[in-house]
């Protein structure tokens, strides 16, 4: 038998679009003598759909695509993933389900039955687990049809799950498993998820057909890395990342490990790069833009995001403004129209020290007697994010938000200010991150000048300044945040592992206070196992560690 796996790029609630290239993607693979073809989880409406499960209409168009779907599985049979309605009255109204279409119509539906509700997965709020679980027959194979989670209880380990679908498809003896997967990217998590995916095959003695979606939907982006397993766990193979693509396996051959291609390289940076390039892409391409800008300094996270947005959106896209105030060092406008200049961005030079004179004549008489300090300085923040905001308006581009996930884990950002913008490039990107980002990125050849990565980080908002004199060394603050933020240690564990307990108690405490600014920020592309945004959800109302 030839399984077809489709790792494709769908477009949430777009359903003319994705059936059409659902159809594209059957026509080619039955061309090639393909017997199956398989497309990602919930692929007939994008993952994650959210709120738009709630809409009868949502659903409806969703059930359109099956039937148009079935009619094209003739000579060839399709699995994708969709919704389904719930029958009974009790429960959720819908259930998270793999489908099997065969000779003109639905075969078999196979619902999910452990929904992930954690990070950026809340599938509890809509769907019913499975209640029964069967198997395929299709031509001379018996096939276990499985929906992403349900193969992440291996071996009953997970505390979150009482009950393993795996187990209960076992019962049926199956020949193989087909896994319809919507696994999102972090830079980790491929390693973690081929793992997962290997147990099962060794658990149960059999191969597995795992598809993933490619691409980003908003935030949550997509690797693909679509897999084929022997039933020993060896990677036969695995499919690029960030590239939407479709490969042809025989079941003999897989049997007999006649082909063996292995895994994807997993360079961290590679991944990062690759992963936020599809984001920016996917964000500006799924919504209609064309054209970004963004504040460029001679900093290295406005350095950076104007590397990664001229690289997704092409040089002749992308325009830098350079917003230089008294305060702004000659090597910083140097640096950002020599960065320009390297990619060949269009760039305007637009001095803000008249702005920031007028708007201190006008304040002067109310300011009497204050010191000078902070409200000051994020009046050049502030200049700079009205301006940028001007050329989004005036040109219809989307403004990119240049803040790293360090400031903004401590509030390091002016609101209203530079933490204005439409998309977060790097807000999942911690401050040294940034460093090796940057290097990467110039590792064939100075394409960010090298004096932008080696000065040491200010925001040059009132002389002399250096982060520095307000933040930790970055090194020492990018690893407790980590352990803060990814692993939710306590402050008493943190310590344990040897960091200063000022230090400690004074960066959590400024995560905390500063909940409110994230909620006030741009969606950040998530390339970590834990971003800002719809995956870590905070009170800002509370009193803990502050
Ligand atoms: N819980 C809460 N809910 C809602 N609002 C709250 C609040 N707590 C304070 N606020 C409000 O927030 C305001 C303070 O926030 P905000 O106006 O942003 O100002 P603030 O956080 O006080 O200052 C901005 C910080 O970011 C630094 N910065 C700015 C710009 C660029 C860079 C750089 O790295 O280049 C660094 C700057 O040096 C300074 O340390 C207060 O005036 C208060 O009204
Ligand atoms: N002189 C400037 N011209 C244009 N934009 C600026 C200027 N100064 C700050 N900005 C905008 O405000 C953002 C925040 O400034 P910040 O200093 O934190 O970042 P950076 O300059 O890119 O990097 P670094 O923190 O390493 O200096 C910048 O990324 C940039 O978008
Ligand atoms: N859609 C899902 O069920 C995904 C959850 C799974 N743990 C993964 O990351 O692959």
């Amino acid at each position: 038998m030839n399984i077809a796996l489709a790792q494709i790029n769908v477009h949430v609630g777009n359903f003319d679009a994705n059936l059409a290239k659902m159809l594209d993607y059957t026509a080619r693979a039955k061309a090639q003598g393909a017997d199956i073809v398989v497309f990602p989880e919930l692929a007939t409406v994008g993952y994650p759909p959210r709120d738009f499960l709630e809409f009868d209409d949502f659903v409806e168009k969703a059930e359109a695509v099956i039937q148009e779907l079935a009619k094209a599985a003739d000579g060839i049979a399709i699995v994708v993933g969709s919704i389904t309605r719930n029958p009974v009255v009790e429960g959720k109204d819908l259930y998270n389900s793999a489908y099997f279409l065969a000779n003109g119509r639905v075969q078999n539906i196979q619902h999910k039955t452990l929904l992930p509700t954690y990070d950026i997965f809340d599938e509890y709020r809509y769907f019913e687990p499975a209640h029964e679980w069967g198997v395929v027959r299709y031509m001379d194979k018996t096939i276990a049809l499985v929906v992403c989670e349900d193969s992440w209880n291996v071996g009953n380990e997970n505390p979150l799950y009482k009950i393993n679908p795996m187990d209960m498809m076992m019962e049926h003896k199956p020949d193989l498993i087909i896994n319809v997967s919507a696994s999102p990217f972090a830079y980790d998590h491929a390693a973690n998820r081929i793992e997962v995916m290997q147990t099962n095959c060794k658990l149960y003695n059999l191969p597995m057909y795992y598809v993933n979606h490619v691409g980003a939907q908003t935030e949550v982006l997509f690797d693909g890395g679509s897999l084929v397993l022997h039933a020993d766990g060896t990677v036969i193979d695995e499919m690029p990342y960030f590239k939407e693509s479709m490969r042809i396996y025989n079941t003999e051959e897989v049997k007999s490990k006649d082909n063996v291609s292995g895994e994807e390289p997993k360079d961290k940076m590679t991944l990062i790069h690759d992963g936020i390039v599809t984001g920016i892409k996917n964000y500006f391409g799924k919504l209609g833009f064309k054209r970004a800008i963004l504040g460029l300094s001679g900093g290295i996270d406005s350095a950076l995001v104007a590397v990664l947005a001229a690289r997704a959106l092409g040089p002749e896209n992308v325009r830098c403004i350079l917003l230089p105030s008294q305060y702004s060092s000659d090597h910083s406008v140097n640096d950002a129209r020599e960065l320009a200049q390297n990619l060949g961005c269009q760039y305007d030079i637009i001095p803000i020290e008249g702005i920031y004179d007028a708007y201190m004549d006008v304040l002067k008489p109310h300011f009497w007697g204050k010191d000078e300090g902070l409200a000051e300085e994020n009046l050049q923040a502030r200049a700079r994010g009205m301006l940028l905001m001007a050329f989004s308006n005036k040109f219809g581009n989307i403004l990119l938000n240049t803040s790293n996930k360090s400031e903004m884990a401590v509030g390091y950002g002016t609101l209203y200010g530079d933490m204005c913008g439409g998309l977060s490039v790097i807000g999942d990107v911690y401050k040294t991150e940034c460093f090796e980002l940057a290097r990467y990125i110039n590792k064939d050849g100075e394409v960010i000048p090298d004096n932008i990565i080696t000065k040491p980080p200010s925001a040059e908002l009132k002389p002399d300044q250096f982060d520095s004199d307000s933040l930790p060394p970055y090194d020492q603050l990018d690893a407790v945040l980590y352990q803060y933020i990814e692993c939710t240690k306590s402050p008493q564990d943190i310590i344990g592992m040897g960091f200063d307990e000022a230090l400690v108690k004074r960066t959590l405490r400024l995560v905390n206070i500063n909940e409110f600014k994230r909620y006030q920020t741009a969606p950040v592309l998530r390339v970590s196992s834990k971003s800002f945004g719809m995956g870590r959800r905070m009170p800002i109302v509370a009193k803990y560690l502050n």
